[in-house]
């Protein structure tokens, strides 16, 4: 199905100068990198705020016939001179509040201010018509919400009298859910599998606690799901076309491009990004012990029985009757009589902290409240009690279950204890509930084991500093490999295990060799250097022109960080690995087998090679890369960020700045805040900006600013927000 696109924007300013026209030329990009979408020359005007010419331009292509889809831009706000749905209505002869509904809806998601626009759509005759903001940024989050999950690609079929049929059958091969609406179970029907690999899993449930060792793996019969290839196509990236692709490192250097071919995008559309092409890994069962530390609960975790199972005690005492006035008792022990028959008159029962009460007590006196009044001699009948205290006084009367723990007062049996998507902490607080209640072993999600390379003819490993001069043809000396150990330490830091994969040259032969090792052997690649646009940043090309790989993103409006490039890259599956579904409640996990020789998308950071881009970059889009393979809940993938207050000035720039900084509580003033010392100079090829730094502080960019109060600075004491990198320090 061919979809022909008419786009109208609705400007003033933009009639009398089209360069001035933001919003055309991205629905016309958008539209068109979208399969069976065209936009036909002639097809995109600009008209000023004006009723007439609104509707006459738009009835012309509802007229002509070949215009299956009306996109105008502009003219829906409270403005004085906003006059497109007045101008369209009479038009329109099917209206589809739903429609209206869906980007009022989303866009509010994102500001509060959506709630005045005041689009319509609707159909007349066979075209549907849509009526966007005029903002660049409102008109890619509209479309975006009109693309996911295919809602607009159904309306058009049906307009254009179709059956609805291809999406129906997508919708109940469990598919066509909204992208953005993916939760850990995301495997079941999202994303990792190219057009190459036909998904030929089948799903089944376990019981957690139990051996998850099964011999049904290919019995076809277990829930098979059915993924038609249209389905599959839907969901694999989408490559770009060849012309926008990154230049040939094979062919001359005068041949590059001089300008970036991907757009430089903001950091929040960079961080959507990440956040919705990255698959969560497989369910595994693991031991409960400190190396649980850092996954993510992949079951709800219940009491098998009361904690503690008996009255116990909390304190060290003796254990008797509420009824018990003060007096003196005889005292029996575990050893002369037996805890569950019940405890005669005139005697009291020795406990230790923990430890059971007998049958027929129901309180417990500490031992610092009675006196000792006599003891069993030592040629007595028993020698065994010679020594041991015979007579107690107690000094008071103890009211009912005084220091005693009632049956599962700590934990009731069938309580839930923890939840499913719940962190486990190198803290110890969960690990400890979990052996509490004696949990040997638990479902987690895989955490991701990351493979890391350094590229550059001029990098030298610090411990091999003898491969200085074979790596340099000329007297400068190369640069010491900076990258490999901060991000390995950081990596390690966090728990993640790292596959080491060294050093490579600027040629593509070692790229692809060291590259296609990580991939094989790790769940996300983290490479530095070679980003961006020189003959021998080979990162980019190779994704697209000899790995397959699709780029999600190459520059973005950050600093440090511009070329940060995020890519996926099909890999063949070498063995069957298991993939959680659905996630039902309750302690059962759906797995899915993933069979031999189908394909994973595996996630790959291109991070720029100045050390601190490296650095910043890591910690800003590769965390939330890695906390949603672990797992992570969708509100948890980035860093936390905190309130600062500023304690130098701190220059604007074009881009979204990350000022490194040291984070310090500040308990004398008394004040609820932290303090940002500034690291000094904030160059990305100065490593030492993260010296001691434990915050990034992020500072608006420049034009952002500039509206708001023209300022191009943050002032000393000025409050802004920081993502929070390591531990807090004391002033
Ligand atoms: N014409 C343009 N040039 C550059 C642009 C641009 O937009 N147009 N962007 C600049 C920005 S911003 C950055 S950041 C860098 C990123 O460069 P690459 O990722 O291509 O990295 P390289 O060129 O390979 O290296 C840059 C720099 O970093 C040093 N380096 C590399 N790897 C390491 C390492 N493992 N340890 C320590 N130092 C490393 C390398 O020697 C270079 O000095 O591009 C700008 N250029
Ligand atoms: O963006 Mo680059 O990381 O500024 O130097």
């Amino acid at each position: 199905m061919t979809i022909n696109v008419a786009i109208l924007t609705v400007s003033d300013t933009a009639a009398k100068d089209a360069a001035a026209d933001l919003s055309g030329p991205q629905i016309r990009e958008i539209i068109t990198s979208k399969d069976g979408y065209q936009v036909q020359d002639g097809f995109c005007r600009i008209v000023p705020d004006e009723k007439e010419e609104i509707h006459s331009a738009v009835s012309s292509w509802v007229e002509s016939e070949n215009i299956d889809w009306v996109i105008t831009a502009g003219g829906t706000g409270f403005g004085v001179r906003d006059v497109t749905p007045e101008a369209l209505s009479p038009l329109i002869e099917r209206p589809a509040p739903g429609i209206v509904h869906l980007l009022i809806s989303s866009s509010l998601n994102k500001t509060p201010f959506a709630a005045l626009s005041r689009p319509i759509a609707g159909t007349a005759k066979n075209t549907l018509i849509t009526t966007l903001p005029g903002s660049l940024k409102a008109v890619t989050e509209n479309l975006e919400a009109l693309f996911d999950g295919d809602v607009i690609h159904h309306a058009l079929d049906l307009i254009k009298g179709g059956t609805g049929r291809e999406i129906h059958s997508q919708l109940s091969a469990g598919g066509t859910g909204s992208e953005s609406s993916h939760s850990h179970g995301r495997h079941g029907h999202h994303g990792h599998h190219g057009s190459h690999g036909h998904r030929r899993g089948h799903s089944h449930s376990h019981e957690h606690g139990q051996h998850r060792k099964h011999s049904h793996h290919r019995d076809h019969s277990h829930h098979r799901r059915h993924h038609d290839h249209k389905h599959e196509e839907h969901r694999a990236p989408k490559p770009r076309s060849q012309a926008a692709l990154s230049h040939d490192p094979s062919a001359s250097v005068a041949s590059r491009h001089r300008v970036s071919p991907f757009a430089q995008i903001s950091l929040e559309d960079a961080l959507q990004l990440v956040k919705t092409n990255v698959d969560t890994l497989p369910v595994v069962n693991l031991p409960v012990n400190a190396q649980l530390g850092g996954h993510i609960l992949a079951e709800d975790i219940y009491a098998p029985c009361n904690v503690p199972s008996t009255f116990t005690t909390s304190v060290d005492g003796y254990a008797l009757r509420s009824i018990d006035p003060p007096g003196v008792y005889t005292v029996l022990t575990s050893q002369t009589r037996k805890i569950d028959t019940p405890l005669p008159e005139g005697c009291i029962y020795r406990v230790n902290t923990g430890g059971p009460l007998p049958a027929g007590a129901d309180t417990v006196i500490m031992v610092e409240d009675t006196k000792l009044v006599s003891v069993h001699q030592e040629d007595g009948p028993n020698t065994l009690l010679a020594e041991e205290e015979k007579q107690v006084e107690t000094l008071a009367q103890i009211p009912e279950y005084e220091n005693v723990r009632k049956p599962g007062s700590d934990v009731r049996a069938g309580e839930l204890v923890m939840s499913k998507g719940e962190k486990i902490t190198k803290a110890g607080g969960e690990i400890g509930t979990l052996a509490f209640v004696g949990r040997k072993q638990v479902a987690v999600y895989k955490k991701p084991k990351v493979a890391i390379l350094s590229t550059g003819n001029e990098i030298v490993d610090i411990q091999a500093p003898e491969n200085l001069s074979s790596t340099s043809s000329d007297s400068w000396g190369g640069i010491f490999d900076t990258n490999r150990p901060s991000l390995t330490a950081a990596l390690e830091n966090l728990g993640y295990e790292v596959l080491d994969l060294g050093i490579v040259p600027d040629d593509v032969q070692s790229h692809l060799t060291a590259i296609r090792k990580g991939l094989a052997e790790a769940d996300l690649l983290l490479t530095t250097g070679g980003t961006s646009m020189g003959p021998t940043d080979l990162l980019k090309p190779l994704i697209e022109r000899h790995l397959d790989g699709v780029i999600h993103f190459g520059r973005v409006s950050v600093k440090p960080g511009k070329p940060t490039t995020f890519a996926r890259v099909p890999v063949k599956i070498e063995h069957d690995v298991e993939v959680p579904v659905t996630s039902p409640s309750g302690p059962q996990v759906q797995v899915q087998v993933e069979e031999k020789n189908n394909i994973i998308w595996k996630p790959v950071f291109a991070l720029p090679g100045n050390p601190a881009s490296a650095l910043v970059t890591f910690y800003v889009f590769v965390i939330p890369a890695l906390r949603r393979l672990g797992g992570w809940p969708t509100a948890q993938l980035e860093l936390p960020k905190v309130n600062v207050e500023l304690q130098n000035t701190m220059p604007l720039d074009p881009r979204t700045e990350y000022h490194r900084v040291i984070l310090k509580t500040d308990l004398q003033s008394g004040a609820a805040i932290l303090k940002a010392y500034s690291t000094g100079g904030q160059r990305s090829s100065r490593a030492a900006s993260l010296c001691n730094a434990n915050g990034l502080v992020i500072l608006p960019p420049l034009a952002q600013r500039q509206e708001d109060d023209g300022r191009r600075h943050l002032e000393t004491g000025d409050i802004a927000k920081a993502l929070v990198i390591g531990e807090i320090e004391m002033e």
